[in-house]
């Protein structure tokens, strides 16, 4: 009989479509040559995405891994949403067909469909062709203790969660100020949040959800979902914590400009700020940025986009003399580096000259930050980052909060980035418990992907139950 194999439904950016293969990847080498994978492909919304994609498969398709991709028609995207969530859940929904028809065609027996967490209108697809559907969980354990709460909160909760006097009750987490919700949940009107309390909901109806976290990060969250706190009344699907999943790139022949300008800086000196693949900065913010900077004394490398193109998405290449204020690269020559386009984070990370981490919280730069020990001070920007910035400072203890103003686009004043600058670099009681507690997420990271860790022993017995269901359905 031919191998079975596990169908990947992944979206594509950044964040989401090379954690999604990595899992896979790894899913299939847990199975020892028991399990293929299959990859199937929405056409990406936009051609910058679309590019980016085909450079993945390209390489993967020459890895010699039992990997293949499926490309799927093209559908006419929604043009009426008002968000990212409704889009991405819309233009998933669109494509049913298609998935349904490229998964029949299939020439082996299908294992399970292993769906990036907006195409949960695919479990339908699924049950179906009576094959199992598993999401994949790209973002941490207390969002996603706070995403299957939802549907009972929003039955509980009649006002705008704004709204609300105090915290909030998410079971596995500490109190939650509602001001630390994730951006759908702040708008019950909106379309966003519609669609985030039904994926909520039907992530319960999952076979099982593979959470790119681990068992040591996020215990109290595991935990309470394991328990069936976050879902009363209804059985919770099987959570498998299997992270840090991060693709690792072999390094570059040539050294990148920002790894050698890091090279000349002393150890733990220098504090990285980037954005991750979405983030940018008007004039105005950057001026306010570089003034912190300059006030704080440290040694910096910033990663610095500007404004997208009028009608597109994507942060452009930052022109620095239009975004800096005068004479702030000469004043900050040798202490400081803007790079203006995208950098090897990863890498940078890794680097002995980085002390601390100014990001916008996206879990996969969180994951990043934590394998090699960094501590962060999250400056949230988009999605779910509010809610990343308080599971960092007030769950996890690795961050040093900082004051990030929601109600005015998360604009931080100069004075408060020098502040927290000062703080996760070096300066008091708040950044030392930061870098310890770091340090000790950088130790559990590494033991929980090892060989007989929390997450390997996850990844095998989500690959055995995989093995052993193939068929029987
Ligand atoms: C797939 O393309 C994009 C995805 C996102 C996006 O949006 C988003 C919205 C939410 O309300 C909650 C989310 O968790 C979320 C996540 C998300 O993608 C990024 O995912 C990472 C791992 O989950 C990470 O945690 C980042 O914070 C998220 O930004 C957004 C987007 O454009 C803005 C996309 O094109
Ligand atoms: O200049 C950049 C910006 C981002 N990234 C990578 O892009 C991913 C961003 O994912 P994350 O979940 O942090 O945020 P998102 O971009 O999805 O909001 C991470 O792997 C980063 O290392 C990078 O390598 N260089």
């Amino acid at each position: 009989m031919a191998t079975p194999t596990v169908v990947l439904l992944p979206l594509w950016s950044a964040g989401h479509l090379m954690s999604l293969l990595e899992a896979g990847k790894r899913l299939l080498d847990r199975a020892g040559g028991r399990l293929s994978l299959t990859v199937l492909v929405i056409p990406p919304p936009t051609e910058q995405l679309a590019a980016e994609v085909e450079g993945h498969i390209r390489r993967e398709e020459a890895s010699g891994l039992d990997v293949r991709f499926v490309r799927l028609p093209a559908v006419e995207p929604p043009t009426d949403f008002r968000g990212i969530e409704e889009f991405l859940s819309r233009l998933v929904q669109m494509h049913a067909p298609d998935v349904r028809a490229a998964v029949a065609a299939l020439p082996c027996p299908v294992a399970a469909l292993v769906l990036d967490f907006f195409c949960t209108t695919l479990i339908d697809v699924a049950r179906d062709l009576a094959v199992p559907a598993y999401v994949y969980f790209t973002t941490n354990a207390a969002m996603l203790a706070l995403m299957l709460r939802l549907p009972a909160l929003h039955e509980e909760v009649t006002v705008e969660f704004e709204e609300v006097e105090g915290d909030v009750d998410v079971p596995g987490l500490p109190p939650v100020p509602p001001s630390s919700f994730p951006m759908p949940v702040m708008d019950k009107k909106n379309p966003n949040y519609t669609w985030f309390v039904y994926h909520g909901r039907r992530f319960a109806e999952a076979d099982g959800i593979i959470v790119n976290t681990a068992a040591e990060l996020e215990r109290s969250a595991l935990a309470a979902i394991a328990d069936g706190r976050c879902t009363p009344g209804v059985r919770p699907p099987t959570v498998y914590p299997i992270g840090p999943v991060i693709s690792f790139a072999p390094p570059s022949e040539q050294p990148h400009e920002c790894v050698r300008w890091l090279d000349a800086q002393p150890k733990a000196s220098v504090v990285l700020l980037c954005f991750g693949s979405g983030g940018f900065f008007t004039a105005p913010r950057a001026h306010e940025i570089a003034h912190g900077l300059e006030r704080s004394g440290h040694r910096f490398l910033w990663v610095l986009r500007g404004p997208p193109e009028p009608g597109a998405r994507h942060p452009t290449d930052a022109n620095l003399a239009e975004l800096l204020p005068d004479g702030f690269l000469e004043r900050t020559k040798g202490r400081g580096l803007v790079w203006p386009t995208w950098a090897p984070q990863k890498e940078i990370l890794g680097h002995a000259a980085v002390g601390g981490f100014v990001t916008h919280g996206g879990w996969n730069s969180v994951l990043e930050s934590l394998w090699h020990g960094v501590p962060l001070a999250p400056w949230p920007l988009y999605a779910e980052q509010h809610t990343n910035a308080f599971t960092l400072v007030a769950a996890m203890g690795v961050a040093v909060a900082m004051k990030v103003d929601r109600k005015r686009d998360n604009f931080v004043e100069a004075a408060e980035l020098e502040r927290a600058v000062k703080e996760l670099m070096g300066g008091g009681e708040e950044g030392r418990k930061a870098r310890e507690k770091a340090m000790e997420m950088k130790a559990a990271c590494r033991n929980a992907v090892k060989e007989g860790g929390s997450s390997d022993a996850a990844l095998r017995r989500l690959a055995e139950q995989l093995v052993s269901t193939n068929g029987e359905l």
